[in-house]
């Protein structure tokens, strides 16, 4: 989707290429089409389950279809993480700042710092037409699923917490403190990923091939419905070393 925006003028116009067509539209029209646009996918899954694993995937195969809600978090960056590409790292105070103006979908704490997937986050996805994916945790689920979102719900279910604590150590990026917590918290969220109807799917990731084979075939599956709908949606796969990651 192609945007333009008029300046200062009062009605402002934006151009927007859809089913190749243009189309002059209004602000209040754009919004509309904004809302049935593809339905965001997210993301949950107990820290360590794979979510990022998988998600890395998603986008390498499919480069033009999805973009990522970047979160907010009051949480230190790990080594290669960025600022506004992997999290826009925040103070506290900026956060409840933010929280104050109203600008989060959805806030959860989590292992001692928060989180929060803003509105601009996914409007600036949707607002080029892609499939936004949201990597969040389960209060912050519970809250998107009172909102007008409409998701898609994927959970990523370890295969053990036996397993998932292998796989934190491994990740090497957790304090023993952060570990504990971290697998606290995914015995609850197991249990709530588990309950039928609280998600579309499961995905039960032993290894990590079957378990990507699993939500792709998911994703597109849904995706190609929805375009059968008449919703614009970009699948152009790319074909190159997809096993690599
Ligand atoms: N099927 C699998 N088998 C073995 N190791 C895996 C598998 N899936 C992921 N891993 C490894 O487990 C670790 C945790 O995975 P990942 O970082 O993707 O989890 P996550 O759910 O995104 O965690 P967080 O919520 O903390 O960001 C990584 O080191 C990853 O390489
Ligand atoms: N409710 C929200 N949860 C979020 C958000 N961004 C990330 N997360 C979840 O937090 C944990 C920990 O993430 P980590 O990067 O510190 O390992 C994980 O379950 C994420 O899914 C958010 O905006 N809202």
């Amino acid at each position: 989707m192609f945007v333009i925006q008029s300046g200062a003028s009062i009605s402002r116009y934006r151009l927007c290429g859809k089913l190749r067509n243009f189309f002059f539209i209004s602000s209040s029209a754009y919004s509309k089409m904004v809302k049935q646009g593809p339905r965001p996918l997210v993301i949950c899954g107990p820290s360590g389950s794979g979510k990022s694993t998988l998600l890395k995937r998603l986008f390498k195969e499919f480069p033009e279809t999805f973009g990522f809600s970047v979160s907010h978090t009051t949480r230190k960056p790990r080594p290669g993480e960025e600022d506004g590409i992997h999290y826009h790292f925040v103070s506290v105070d900026e956060m409840q700042a933010a929280i104050e103006r109203n600008e989060f979908l959805e806030t959860a704490t989590f292992s001692g710092n928060m989180y929060g997937t803003s509105k601009r986050a996914v409007q600036s996805v949707q607002a080029m037409g892609k499939v936004c994916v949201l990597d969040i945790e389960i209060e912050g689920v519970k809250q998107i699923k009172n909102s007008d979102l409409n998701p898609l719900l994927v959970f990523i279910k370890p295969p053990s917490i036996e397993e998932l604590e292998k796989r934190l150590r491994g990740r090497k990026t957790e304090t023993e403190e952060s570990l504990q917590k971290r697998l606290n918290t995914a015995k609850v969220e197991i249990e709530y990923g588990s309950i039928p109807g609280n998600f579309h799917i499961i995905i039960h990731n032993l290894q990590v091939k079957k378990a990507y084979e699993e939500l792709r075939d998911f994703v597109v599956k849904e995706l190609e419905t929805q375009r059968e709908e008449g919703t614009f949606v970009n699948l152009k796969r790319c074909e190159n070393d997809l096993d690599s990651s």
